[in-house]
């Protein structure tokens, strides 16, 4: 997590320092912050576009990938008032401080799964004005960027080209030095003035008490410095930004007015305060950097929900101005002039949503995907008999109960769709197609039964995992062929992949072989660990298992004889016997146990993570319970073993602690020993 604040001083020191809302934290550590990912690509942005307009096409808004700019408000100026009363005509400064600006949050949200709702440009509301009787100005409003959990935030930085930012630099820089110059001279002329002033002054009202009122000589107003007009300028223009006045203030010659106008100038000069921007001649600030060594571009991995109440801090809105109270002083007693506002920053980011399953399913298309995911869990993907059904990745989670069932988060235990076949999802909608009208709310009440389902006997939950169905790999995906990379981004955070094949296709074995081939050539494309994706891979559900059961064959066989066509048909059907399934089976086994052995020992698997192979059929909901099983083993598997590595990084973290305090402990003592021995 974020700083939510900068620590920055405000505009001037102020009675009212500015203070963050307590509903945030500001107490996380940055923990997330790396270098920036090496392989953010550019050629794969054509084709980002591409897989967006495929989608688009099915009708899907599901984007996962996008390129925001972040702008935080600017701060509210403070007011100018004096307050006035019956029988007061001249009452105290009254003017109320400025509103902070908005600022912006980014929030990890489990409660969705794209970036389709969010604008290209983000910006934080403006704070508003103070006002008279002290009213202070009212807040911008803080807006809060939700992204999917498993978001990748990337910061990119567009500097403008070297030589116009130090052209625009230096102009800035020689326009400050003769604003305070020009500043200086108008304030020493000013001090010397008063001082004239109080001296000519007590000598009058001497004379006027004792002697001849007219032994003093009549009070002389001296020439102003002669000042260069640009240095006069540059301070005019400064003044406009830095400050609001009173309406026809004369605040020029105001030693109190030029006092405070130097303290600010050389907190400019200093680089404490950031140089106003009234003319937006720059755009926007960019964001600043909390401290120095905090200057590398933001990257955040956002594995995990972000807590509601510790919204990360993008960009930070502008300081709030102090109104005219804040520069009442002994001398000055009716300051006529307040600061305005601070400016927002602004970020540019980069999203890239990568989903987070735990279990995550790999096939080519048409394999069965999403109707093994509408098998397992409550989640309802399109599934139809052609490729690139799936666009985007879909989850679903599975739950397992104590009595050995399992159900997805919706599914009533007493419902009979349970084990119902999954039918292909129509083209068209049901309500464009029905001849009679869709029922109405009311009446699809009416129908439901007036009691509720009876309660299922008494069980618990045991475990509960997510599942993610993936967009069908092609062969050369990893080369980013076809929507590549689009499809494969989403597989990359999974703890655990599961092949799923078409058992009935002519070469299950080379889909298999297919698949791994895209995953390695995958990891190695985007500089992952050699087999760290195969080495996720824990097994093979061989799908479509049903084709080649007896009624199939008793149906093909009922049509022999009536035709070549029957014949052809009868032929194909010869091949899906279940003899043939049981051979393609064991040939599948025998080849996952070579790859498996191969892979442990390449060293890409450990020897206790064997491959294993289930058939099922997705569509009839048949052997599925054997497979989530499987599935449960291996999420209780993966889950322990990230438990231990946490344990071991936390470990290590602690002892990286302890080192680097004893390295300091050490480093002091030796010092002071060094120096008591001298
Ligand atoms: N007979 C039979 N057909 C199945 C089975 N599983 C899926 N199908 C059919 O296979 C076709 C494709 O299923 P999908 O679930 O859409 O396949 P997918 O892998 O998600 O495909 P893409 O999304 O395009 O990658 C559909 O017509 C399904 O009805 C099964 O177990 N048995
Ligand atoms: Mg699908």
């Amino acid at each position: 997590m974020l700083l939510l604040r900068p620590t920055r001083a405000p505009l001037l020191p102020c009675s009212t320092p500015f203070r963050p809302r307590p509903s945030y934290s500001t107490s996380s550590p940055r923990c997330l912050l790396h270098q920036l990912e090496p392989d953010s690509s550019p050629h794969q942005q054509p084709l980002k576009g591409k897989a967006d307009w495929k989608r688009r096409q099915e009708g899907s808004n599901f984007i996962d990938t996008l390129n925001l700019s972040v702008l935080s408000g600017r701060g509210g100026a403070g007011g100018v008032a004096f307050h006035r009363e019956k029988f007061k005509a001249r009452g105290p400064p009254s003017g109320g401080p400025g509103g902070a600006g908005g600022s912006v949050y980014l929030l990890a949200s489990p409660t969705v799964t794209n970036l389709s709702h969010l604008p290209r440009t983000i910006r934080g509301g403006a704070g508003a004005s103070g006002g008279g009787s002290w009213l202070a100005g009212r807040r911008g409003d803080d807006v809060v960027v939700r992204v999917p959990v498993g978001t990748i935030v990337r910061e990119v930085r567009r500097e403008p080209k070297d030589e116009d930012a130090a052209e625009i630099e230096r102009q800035e820089r020689e326009e400050l030095e003769w604003a305070y110059e020009a500043n200086r001279v108008r304030l020493a002329e000013a001090e010397a003035r008063d001082a004239r002033w109080t001296a000519w002054k007590k000598r009058r009202d001497k004379a006027e008490k004792f002697g001849n009122p007219d032994d003093v000589e009549p009070w002389e107003e001296v020439d102003e410095v002669e000042v260069p007009q640009e240095k006069l300028m540059a301070l005019s223009n400064l003044r406009k930004a830095l400050f609001v006045m009173y309406p026809q203030a004369e605040l020029e010659g105001h030693p109190h007015f030029l006092r405070t106008e130097h303290t600010l100038l050389s907190k400019l000069l200093s680089r404490e305060v950031d140089m106003p921007d009234p003319k937006m001649r720059r755009r926007r600030r960019r964001r600043r950097a909390r401290t120095d060594e905090d200057d590398t571009p933001l990257y955040l991995d956002l594995t995990k929900p972000t807590p509601l109440n510790e919204p990360i801090l993008l960009v930070a809105g502008g300081q709030p101005g102090l109104g005219n109270p804040s520069f009442l002083t002994h001398e000055d007693r009716s300051p006529k002039y307040a600061t305005r506002g601070g400016d927002g920053e602004m970020m540019r980011l980069e999203l890239e949503v990568k989903s987070t399953g735990e279990v995550g399913l790999v096939g080519l298309p048409n394999a069965g995907k999403s109707t093994l995911l509408r098998a397992l869990t409550s989640s309802t993907p399109r599934v139809a008999s052609y490729a690139f059904t799936t666009l985007n990745p879909h989850h679903g989670t599975c739950i397992l109960w104590s009595d050995g069932t399992f159900s997805g988060p919706r599914a009533s235990p007493s419902s009979s769709s349970a084990t119902d076949e999954i039918t292909d999802t129509p083209a068209t909608p049901e309500y464009f197609t029905a001849a009679s009208p869709r029922p109405s709310r009311a009446e699809r009440r009416a129908q439901q039964p007036s009691t509720a389902p009876a309660p299922a006997e008494e069980r618990s939950e045991v475990l509960r995992f997510t599942l993610t169905d993936n967009p069908g790999l092609v062969a050369s995906a990893s080369l980013n062929v076809g929507l590549g990379h689009a499809f494969l981004r989403h597989i990359e955070r999974c703890a655990a992949l599961v092949y799923v094949v078409d058992l009935s296709s002519p070469d299950p074995l080379g889909a298999v072989e297919a698949l791994r081939t895209e995953l390695a050539a995958y990891a190695r494309v985007k500089g992952l660990r050699e087999g760290e994706l195969e080495g996720r891979i824990r097994g093979v559900v061989a799908n479509k298992a049903d084709l080649f059961v007896a009624p199939r064959r008793a149906g093909a066989a009922e049509g022999e004889g009536e035709g070549e066509e029957d014949d052809a048909a009868g032929a194909a059907a010869a091949a899906e016997t279940p003899e043939a399934g049981r051979a393609k089976l064991s040939a599948l086994r025998d080849y996952v146990a070579r790859v498996s052995a191969d892979e442990v020992s390449r060293g890409v698997r450990r020897a206790e993570d064997p491959i294993w192979v289930v058939p099922v059929s997705a569509k009839r909901r048949e052997n599925v319970q054997a497979l989530v099983q499987r599935l449960a083993a291996t999420v209780r598997t993966e889950r322990e073993r990230a438990a231990q590595r946490e344990e071991i990084e936390a470990l290590e973290a602690e002892e990286e602690r302890l080192r680097v305090t004893g390295e300091r402990w050490l480093g002091g003592e030796a010092s002071n020993g060094s120096s008591s021995s001298e």
